[in-house]
C-alpha cells in the first residue's frame, strides 16, 4: 500500500496552481485581507518620501552642536516651528534650528535632530545640553525602500501587514487569485440534513458540515451539492457536475470494498485516471484520488484537470484526510507561492500514544504551551474513526509512523499543527 508521504507527493504534483492572468480578480483593499496577490507590486514612492524626523525635538546642524555639554550647552536660534504635515520654508544657518516634531519634513541645512529632553528653551532660544551623534533621528528618504524596487513579490498572502503597506504605496485596487472552487457532496442511503428527523438507521450528514467549514477556513469557496443516495446512476450525475463546475471535488464515503461504495467504479466509467486508491494511514485508509482530463464542458471554469478526492466515509478519516492531503493541495492550487506543506513540530506528549504499528496513525489532540514548551494531550474517549464527538477542539494530530507502537508520556512526539488555512 502507498505510505502517506508518497501518496501526498503524487498529490501535490497533480496540482497546478491557479493561472496568475486568467484566475484573477480585482478586489478593493479593503476586501482584499486573506487573498492571494496576483502580481508583483512595484511603487514610483520612495519610504520614506522625504527625510524626516523620528522625535520631537529640535533639528540642527551637528557641526554647531558637536561640542555641547549640560555646563557648555549651545545655544541656537530658532527659525521656524515644523509640525508633520508642512513643508520647511527655511534653511538652517550657522546657529540656527528649528524646532520640530516626529514625522516632519527635516529643512534644508540640519542634518541631526536632538530630542527636545535634551534641550532647555528660553522663548525663540534652544540650548542643546547634550552632544547627538551625526545625523541622529534622521529617518532618511528611501532608508525604507527606494521606489521602482520590487515591494511585494506576487504568490504571497495579504494580511495585515501587506495590506498595511499596499495601502502606504496608494494602491486601492488589486489583481488577486480567485478564490478556488472545491465541490463537496456526500454519499450514503443513510443520510440526511442536519433538520430532518432520524429514522431508525440514519444520521446526520456531518461530513458535508466539516467540509464545507474546513474549505471555506482554507481560502477556497465551498459549492455544496448535498447528499447522493448509493446509487449509481445519481453519483455519476452529481460527479459529472462537480468536476465541470470546481478546481477540486471532495465527496466522501463509497470508497472502500462494500457492495454500495460505487465511486471508484464511477470514477473509471466516466474515464477518470485514478492515482491512489489507498494510504497506509489510521484513519484514512480508503482514499480514492483520481484526476479528470481538462475538457470543453459547458460549464468548465478551470483549464485544468479537475482533482477528484473520494475521502472516506467516516467523520474521523475525512477530517484527517483533509487536513493530511486536501488542504496542501488546496493551497498549491490557490497560487500561494510557499507555506503550503504541512507544519509538523516535534514535542512532549503528555500521554501514552499506542498504534498497531501497522499503518501510519493519527491521534487527534491539543497542543497545550507548558512553560513555553509545547505538549500534546491526547482526546480522551474512543480513537475510532467512526468518532467525531471527540474531535471538537482538536488542534493538532500527534503521528505515530508505520512501526512504532507506543510512545511513553513524556516522550518525545512529532505532530501535524493544525490552523485555519
Ligand atoms: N471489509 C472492509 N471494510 C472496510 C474497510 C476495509 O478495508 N475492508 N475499510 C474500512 C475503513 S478503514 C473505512 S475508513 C471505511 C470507509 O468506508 P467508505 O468510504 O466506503 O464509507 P461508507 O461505507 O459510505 O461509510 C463509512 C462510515 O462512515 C459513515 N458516514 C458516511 N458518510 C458520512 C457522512 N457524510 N457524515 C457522517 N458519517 C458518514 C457511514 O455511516 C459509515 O458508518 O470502510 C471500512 N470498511
Ligand atoms: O482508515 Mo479508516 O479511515 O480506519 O477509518
Ligand atoms: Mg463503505
Amino acid at each position: 500500500m502507498l505510505s502517506v508521504n508518497d501518496a501526498e507527493a503524487i498529490i501535490l504534483n497533480l496540482v497546478q496552481p491557479l493561472d496568475h492572468q486568467r484566475d484573477t480578480e480585482v478586489l478593493d483593499l479593503l476586501t482584499a485581507d486573506s487573498r492571494i496577490l496576483a502580481t508583483p507590486i512595484t511603487s514610483p514612492l520612495d519610504f520614506p518620501h522625504w527625510d524626516n524626523s523620528a522625535m520631537d525635538g529640535y533639528a540642527v546642524r551637528y557641526q554647531d552642536v558637536q561640542h555641547s555639554n549640560p555646563e557648555n550647552p549651545t545655544v541656537l536660534e530658532i527659525v521656524e516651528d515644523i509640525p508633520a504635515g508642512y513643508q520647511p520654508k527655511s534653511t538652517i544657518q550657522a546657529g540656527q534650528a528649528a524646532r520640530i516634531f516626529t514625522g516632519a519634513v527635516i529643512p534644508a541645512g540640519a542634518d541631526t535632530i536632538v530630542i527636545q529632553e535634551k534641550t532647555r528653551r528660553e522663548e525663540n532660544r534652544v540650548f542643546i545640553l547634550d552632544a547627538p551623534k551625526p545625523q541622529e533621528f534622521v529617518r532618511h528618504k528611501a532608508s525604507f525602500y527606494q521606489a521602482g524596487t520590487q515591494l511585494l513579490s506576487a504568490g504571497i498572502k495579504l494580511n495585515a501587514p501587506e495590506i498595511a503597506v499596499l495601502a502606504a504605496a496608494q494602491c486601492p485596487k488589486l489583481s488577486v487569485y480567485r478564490r478556488p472552487r472545491v465541490a463537496i457532496f456526500s454519499t450514503g442511503d443513510e443520510l440526511v440534513t442536519v433538520d430532518q428527523p432520524l429514522q431508525p438507521g440514519q444520521i446526520v450528514d456531518s461530513n458535508q458540515y466539516a467540509l464545507a467549514a474546513l474549505v471555506r477556513q482554507s481560502g477556497a469557496e465551498p459549492l455544496i451539492l448535498g447528499i447522493v443516495k448509493d446509487d449509481p446512476v445519481a453519483l455519476e450525475k452529481v460527479i459529472t457536475h462537480a468536476v465541470a463546475i470546481a478546481d477540486i471535488v471532495l465527496s466522501s464515503g463509497g470508497v472502500s470494498v462494500g457492495d454500495y461504495d460505487y465511486v471508484d467504479k464511477i470514477l473509471e466509467s466516466l474515464g477518470a485516471k485514478i492515482h491512489i486508491r489507498a494510504v497506509q494511514m489510521r484513519p484514512g485508509k480508503p482514499l480514492t484520488v483520481a484526476t479528470f482530463p481538462s475538457t470543453d464542458a459547458i460549464n468548465r471554469v478551470s483549464p485544468q484537470s479537475a482533482l477528484y478526492f473520494g475521502l472516506p466515509g467516516n467523520p474521523a478519516a475525512v477530517l484527517v484526510t483533509f487536513w493530511r492531503f486536501v488542504l496542501p493541495a488546496i493551497k498549491k492550487l490557490s497560487g500561494i507561492t510557499e507555506g503550503w506543506e504541512p507544519v509538523f513540530l516535534k514535542v512532549r506528549s503528555h500521554d501514552e500514544l499506542r498504534s498497531d504499528g501497522k499503518r501510519e496513525t493519527y491521534l487527534w489532540g491539543k497542543l497545550h504551551l507548558i512553560d513555553g514548551v509545547y505538549e500534546f494531550h491526547k482526546a480522551g474517549g474512543s480513537h475510532s474513526s467512526g468518532n467525531l464527538i471527540n474531535l471538537a477542539q482538536t488542534n493538532a494530530l500527534a503521528v505515530l509512523p508505520v512501526g512504532k507502537t507506543l510512545i511513553y508520556p513524556q516522550e518525545e512526539v512529532q505532530v501535524l499543527q493544525l490552523s485555519n488555512g
